[in-house]
C-alpha cells in the first residue's frame, strides 16, 4: 500500500480525505496502486447488494440472514468503554427516501430542530438511488465502458440541483466547491479504474461511501441556515470496524470512542450530523458497515454517545406484526423486546438487521422506528422488556408478537437408524454443509421418520432435518451423498431425501415462553386452515416457534395463525351456490349482519363468488352485497362450477374457505367430498348429501372426522331449530336415543294447518310454494319424499345404516300426477284432485281428529317411517299453527317426558338464518371469539 497507516493523521484520510476537503490531482500510480491491496477483495455485486438492501422497505423479506449471525454472542464485543456521554443525547438515523430530494431534505432539518434534547446526532444515508449510482460508476469503468463520465456527471447535477434548492451565498458556494473537487477526484480513480479494468475492494468502499457525504454536508448546511450550530462529521475519522467475513464487519468500540471525543473536542456543536454507512479500518482505510449499513452507524453512535434513544426514520408506521403485503390486517407492534426484533429479523422480517441491536442493547437504549412521513405515528419501540412483560398498552394483551416468514426453501432429511448413537453425525452433516458454502436456517432433529415431518428431539437421533435456501438445496444433497456415500450403501443412512417448495413461518414473542398453550393454539389453527407442517423447531428461549410448510401454503398459514392470535379477523372467503329463495336471502342477511360482524366479533366473511346453475359472479376482494342481484345480472358470466371453486378457494391471502351449497341439487353434493378432501368446509341446507347413498355418506362423515375441515348442515332437518345440533348434543353426552318422532315438513304442517272447513286442497299448496315452503319441486314435500331424506338424516346421525329405499314414503301426490313433467304443470293439474281431498277432510273432521303426516326413526328396532295419520285433535301434533314442525326425542335421559323442540320449520328467513349460524360456527371453530 501506498498510503501507509502511517502517514495518515488520526483524524484524516490521506488521499481519501484530501480529495473530500481540497482539489488534489488525481495520482494515478497511487490509486493504481490501491488495486491490489492486501485486503481480501469483496466482489462489487456483493456489495451492492448488501448496500441495496438497506433501500428496501422494513418489511420487504430480506431472504436468509446469514445463519452464523444468529449464533453471534452478544458478548462478543462488550469490551468496557468509559462513559464520558450521557442521555442528554438523542440519536437520530435518516435512509435514503427520507433524503431523497430537496423538500425531503427540509423536512428532516424540521424534525432535527423540532426535537427538543440537548445534543443531537444524526447519521444520514445518501439520496435514494445515489449508492446505487456510485455502483454502477465503478461497473462501468472496470468494464472499460467511458460512460462512467457522463453517468458521473448525473451524480453531480442531481447534488446541485439539490443544493441549489436548498442552500444560498457562502453555505452554497463552500459546498458546491467541495463537490467539485470531489467530482474531479472521482473522475480520476473512475479512469484509473478504467485502465486498470479492476477496482479493488477499499477503493469500491471509498468510491461509494461518498453519496453519504454529500447529504450530510447539505443536511447540516439546511440547519445552520436555520440558525442553529451544527457540524457535519465524516464517520470515517471517528468510526473504527475491523472486517470479519465480505459481508460483516465488528467495531472497534474503544478505538472509535478515542476517536470520537478527540472529534468532539474540535466540535462542540450541539447538532451533528454524521454519514452513516462509512467507516474506516485500522489502519484508516475507507470501508463501509455492509449490510444495513446506516442502521449499524446509528446504533453505533447510539452507544457510544450512550444516546437516551435512537430514532430509525424511515418510511413505515413502525414494525407490523406480519407482513402487510400477506396480510391487510397485520397490526403496527408498539414495543418489541430486543430479543423479539432480533427473532423478527432473523426469520425474515426487515425490523433491523440482527447486529443493528447488539450495540444498543448493551446500553439498554431504546430505538424506536418511526415514519418520516407521518409524524403522528408513535412507531414502534425496541427495548428491553422484563421477560413477562408484553409492553405497555399492547393489544390484546397476546403472547405472540408477530409473525415471519422466509420463502424458498429446502428441506433436506438425512435419516437412518445407524445415527443413532454415533457421535459427530451432525458434525459431519452439518461440515459437509459448510463446505458448500450454505445456509442453515433452522434445524430439526427427530427420532422416527421424517419424509413429512420433523420435530425437534434431543434424546435420540434416527433423523436430521434441516432448512436451507432452495438454490443451495441441490448442492448441500450433492456434498451429503458424497460425504455419506458408505453409510448409504451399508444402509446406515436410508435416505438423504429432499423436500423442496418450503417455506419458514416463524412465531415470535418473548411471553410465549411463560404462557402454556401457545404452540397448541399455533397448530390448532394450522390444522384448522388445513395446512400440513413439514418440520417444527422451538428454540430453547421459548421466544419462536418455527414451523416448516408448503410454500403455496405459506401466505394462508401466516394468516390463519395471525388471526387466531387475535392480531386480526377470522376472515373467510365463501362461495354461493344456488342464489334462489335460500341463498338470496342468505345474501341479504350477510350483507345486513356484516358490519357487526366485523366490528364485534372480528369475523370477517367475504363472498367471493356466486354461481347459480346458468350464471355466475366472481369477486377478487368479496363482493359488495348491497347490489350482488344486480352485479350478477350486470356483470355474471357463465357458470362454470370448478372455475368457481378455484376461484374462491385460490385467494392465498385468505386462509380458509368455505362453499354454501343452497341448491338441492345431488350434482353439487356429489361434490363434497372432493371439496373437504381439498381443505373446503361445507354449510348446506340441501339434504341429498346426508340422505343419498350410502356408501357416500358414510365415506363423507369418515373423511370429516379425520380432518378438520368442517360439514355443517343444521338446516336440512326442521329449517334454522337446533334439531342436529341437539341431537348431537345428547349422543355425544352418552345419551341413548330410543325414537324420534315428529312433524318434520313445514309445507305438509302448514297444509294439514290451513286445510280446514271449506278451503281446497290445491289452494293451500300454493299458498305454501308462495311463502316458500314448499322445495323447488312441492312434489317433493307432497310425495313424502323430504320427510324421508330428514328421517334418514337423523337415522344416520343415531348411527343407522339406512338407505333412502328402506323408508318407503305414503305419497300425496296423486297417481296421474306423479310423472307430469314439471312442477308448474303439476301445480296447474292438481285442482283437478281436490274432490277427492275434500272427503279425506271431512272423514277426519267427522271423527274429531287432524291429518298430519309424521316421521319416526325408531333406534330401538333401526328402522324409519313416516306415513300420514289421524290425531285427535287434544293431541300435541294437533296443535300447530303455520310451518311448524314439532320434533319429540325420547332418550334414556327424557324417557318419560320427551324432549321436544317446536318452531317453524321451512320459510327463508328461519332456513338462511339457520344457514348463517352455521357458518358462524364455522368461524368460532376455526378461532372468532366466541
Ligand atoms: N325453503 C325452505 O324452507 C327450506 C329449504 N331447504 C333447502 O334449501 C335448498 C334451497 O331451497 P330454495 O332456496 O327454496 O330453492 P330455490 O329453487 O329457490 O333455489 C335453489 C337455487 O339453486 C340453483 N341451482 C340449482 N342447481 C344448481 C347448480 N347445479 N348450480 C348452481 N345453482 C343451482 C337454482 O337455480 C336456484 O337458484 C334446498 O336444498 C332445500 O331443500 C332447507 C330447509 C328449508
Ligand atoms: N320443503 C321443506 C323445507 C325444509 O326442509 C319443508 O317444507 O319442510
Ligand atoms: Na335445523
Amino acid at each position: 500500500m501506498v498510503v501507509s497507516s502511517s502517514s495518515i493523521s488520526p483524524t484524516s484520510h490521506g488521499v481519501f480525505s484530501n480529495t473530500l476537503c481540497r482539489p488534489a490531482p488525481a495520482n494515478i500510480n497511487l490509486l493504481r496502486s490501491l488495486f491490489f491491496p492486501s485486503s481480501t477483495s469483496l466482489s462489487l455485486s456483493s456489495i451492492r447488494k448488501n448496500k441495496a438492501s438497506q433501500c428496501r422497505k422494513r418489511w420487504t423479506c430480506s431472504g436468509p440472514i446469514n445463519a452464523s449471525l444468529k449464533a453471534t454472542s452478544l458478548e462478543s464485543s462488550a469490551e468496557t468503554i468509559e462513559v464520558p456521554k450521557g442521555d442528554m443525547w438523542s440519536v437520530h438515523k435518516f435512509g435514503g427516501t427520507c433524503v431523497g430530494s430537496s423538500d425531503r431534505i427540509k423536512n428532516v432539518a424540521e424534525i432535527i430542530v423540532n426535537d427538543n434534547s440537548e445534543r443531537k446526532l444524526v447519521v444520514v444515508s445518501a439520496m435514494s438511488k445515489v449508492t446505487d449510482m456510485m455502483y454502477d460508476l465503478i461497473q462501468r469503468a472496470e468494464s472499460r465502458d467511458d460512460s462512467f463520465l457522463s453517468a458521473l456527471d448525473a451524480v453531480l447535477e442531481k447534488h446541485t440541483a439539490t443544493a441549489k434548492d436548498l442552500l444560498e451565498g457562502d453555505e452554497l458556494l463552500s459546498f458546491l466547491s467541495r463537490l467539485h473537487d470531489d467530482i474531479n477526484n472521482l473522475k480520476a480513480m473512475l479512469r484509473a479504474i478504467y485502465i486498470a479494468g479492476h477496482a479493488t475492494e477499499s477503493f469500491t468502499e471509498f468510491v461509494v461511501g461518498h453519496g453519504e457525504l454529500w447529504s450530510a454536508q447539505m443536511l447540516s448546511s439546511v440547519i445552520r441556515k436555520k440558525g442553529f450550530d451544527c457540524s457535519w462529521m465524516d464517520t470515517r475519522d471517528v468510526l473504527i470496524v475491523n472486517p470479519t467475513s465480505s459481508n460483516q464487519v465488528d467495531p472497534d468500540f474503544p478505538e472509535s470512542e478515542r476517536r470520537l471525543d478527540k472529534w468532539l473536542s474540535n466540535n462542540p456543536s450541539g447538532i451533528i450530523i454524521a454519514t452513516g454507512f462509512i467507516a474506516s479500518t485500522p489502519q484508516n482505510i475507507p470501508t463501509t458497515l455492509k449490510r444495513d449499513g446506516s442502521d449499524f452507524s446509528a446504533a453505533i453512535m447510539g452507544a457510544l454517545f450512550r444516546a437516551r434513544q435512537v430514532t430509525i426514520w424511515t418510511d413505515v408506521d413502525g414494525v407490523f406484526s406480519a407482513d402487510p403485503r400477506k396480510v391487510s390486517e397485520a397490526v403496527i407492534l408498539r414495543t418489541l423486546s430486543y430479543q423479539e426484533a432480533w427473532e423478527m429479523s432473523y426469520f425474515g422480517a426487515n425490523v433491523l438487521h440482527p447486529r443493528t441491536i447488539i450495540p444498543v442493547m448493551r446500553y439498554d437504549i431504546p430505538i424506536v422506528i418511526r415514519n418520516v412521513f407521518n409524524l403522528t405515528a408513535p412507531g414502534t419501540k425496541i427495548c428491553r422488556l422484563s421477560p413477562d412483560e408484553n409492553g405497555d398498552g399492547e393489544h390484546m394483551q397476546s403472547p405472540v408478537k408477530g409473525f415471519a416468514t422466509i420463502d424458498n426453501l429446502a428441506l433436506i432429511n438425512v435419516e437412518g437408524t445407524g445415527m443413532a448413537g454415533v457421535p459427530g453425525t451432525a458434525s459431519a452433516i452439518f461440515g459437509a454443509v459448510k463446505d458448500v458454502g450454505a445456509n442453515v436456517i433452522m434445524i430439526s432433529q427427530a427420532n422416527w421418520t421424517c419424509s413429512s415431518y420433523c420435530i425437534l428431539q434431543a434424546s435420540s437421533e434416527h433423523s436430521v432435518c434441516f432448512a436451507v435456501p432452495e438454490k443451495e438445496v441441490d448442492a448441500v444433497a450433492e456434498a451429503l451423498r458424497t460425504r455419506f456415500r458408505q453409510a448409504l450403501s451399508a444402509g446406515r443412512l436410508s435416505q438423504v431425501a429432499v423436500v423442496p417448495n418450503c417455506s419458514i413461518l416463524a412465531t415470535v414473542g418473548q411471553k410465549m415462553a411463560s404462557t402454556p398453550g401457545v404452540s397448541a393454539t399455533l397448530f390448532n389453527a394450522l390444522a384448522k386452515a388445513n395446512i400440513n407442517i413439514r418440520a417444527i423447531a422451538q428454540g430453547c428461549s421459548e421466544h419462536n416457534i418455527t414451523v416448516v410448510v408448503k410454500r403455496d401454503d405459506c401466505i394462508r398459514a401466516l394468516r390463519a395463525v395471525h388471526s387466531r392470535f387475535y392480531l386480526s379477523r377470522t376472515t373467510i372467503a365463501m362461495g354461493i351456490i344456488g342464489p334462489g329463495l335460500i341463498g338470496g336471502t342468505l345474501l341479504d342477511q350477510l350483507r345486513d349482519q356484516a358490519a357487526v360482524l366485523k366490528e364485534k366479533f372480528n369475523i370477517d366473511l367475504r363472498v367471493m363468488g356466486i354461481t347459480g346453475s346458468k350464471n355466475m359472479l366472481l369477486s377478487d376482494l368479496g363482493l359488495d352485497l348491497s347490489k350482488w342481484r344486480e352485479l350478477q345480472s350486470k356483470q355474471g358470466q357463465a357458470a362454470d362450477l370448478q372455475k368457481f371453486v378455484q376461484h374462491v378457494h385460490g385467494n392465498q391471502l385468505i386462509p380458509n374457505t368455505v362453499l354454501v351449497d343452497c341448491t338441492a341439487d345431488s350434482f353439487i353434493a356429489s361434490h363434497y367430498y372432493d371439496w373437504l378432501r381439498k381443505g373446503i368446509h361445507i354449510i348446506t341446507p340441501n339434504k341429498k348429501a346426508n340422505s343419498g347413498p350410502l356408501d357416500q355418506y358414510l365415506k363423507l362423515r369418515a373423511l370429516q372426522r379425520q380432518s378438520y375441515t368442517h360439514y355443517f348442515y343444521e338446516a336440512t332437518v326442521g329449517a334454522g331449530l337446533p334439531i342436529i345440533s341437539t341431537l348431537r348434543g345428547l349422543l355425544e353426552t352418552g345419551d341413548k336415543i330410543l325414537s324420534i318422532e315428529g312433524i318434520f315438513s313445514g309445507t305438509l304442517s302448514y297444509i294439514f294447518n290451513k286445510f280446514v272447513g271449506k278451503r281446497s286442497f290445491s289452494e293451500v299448496v300454493t299458498e305454501a310454494k308462495q311463502a316458500g315452503y314448499t322445495e323447488p319441486d312441492p312434489r317433493d314435500d307432497l310425495s313424502g319424499t323430504d320427510v324421508a331424506r330428514k328421517v334418514i338424516i337423523l337415522a344416520r346421525e343415531c348411527g343407522l345404516n339406512l338407505e333412502l329405499s328402506d323408508i318407503p314414503p305414503e305419497s300425496l301426490v296423486p297417481e296421474p300426477l306423479r310423472a307430469t313433467a314439471s312442477p308448474e304443470e303439476f301445480m296447474q293439474k292438481l285442482p283437478q284432485f281436490d274432490q277427492g281431498w275434500a272427503k279425506k277432510l271431512q272423514a277426519a273432521e267427522a271423527a274429531g281428529e287432524v291429518l298430519r303426516y309424521v316421521g319416526v326413526v325408531d333406534v330401538v328396532n333401526q328402522r324409519g317411517l313416516v306415513k300420514l295419520q289421524s290425531y285427535k285433535k287434544d293431541h300435541p301434533f294437533a296443535q300447530l299453527s303455520g310451518s311448524d314442525n314439532i320434533i319429540s326425542f325420547t332418550t334414556e335421559r327424557y324417557k318419560e317426558q320427551p324432549l321436544i323442540v317446536r318452531g317453524p320449520g321451512a320459510g327463508a328467513e328461519v332456513t338462511a338464518g339457520g344457514v348463517f349460524s352455521d357458518i358462524l360456527r364455522l368461524a368460532s371453530y376455526l378461532g372468532a371469539p366466541s
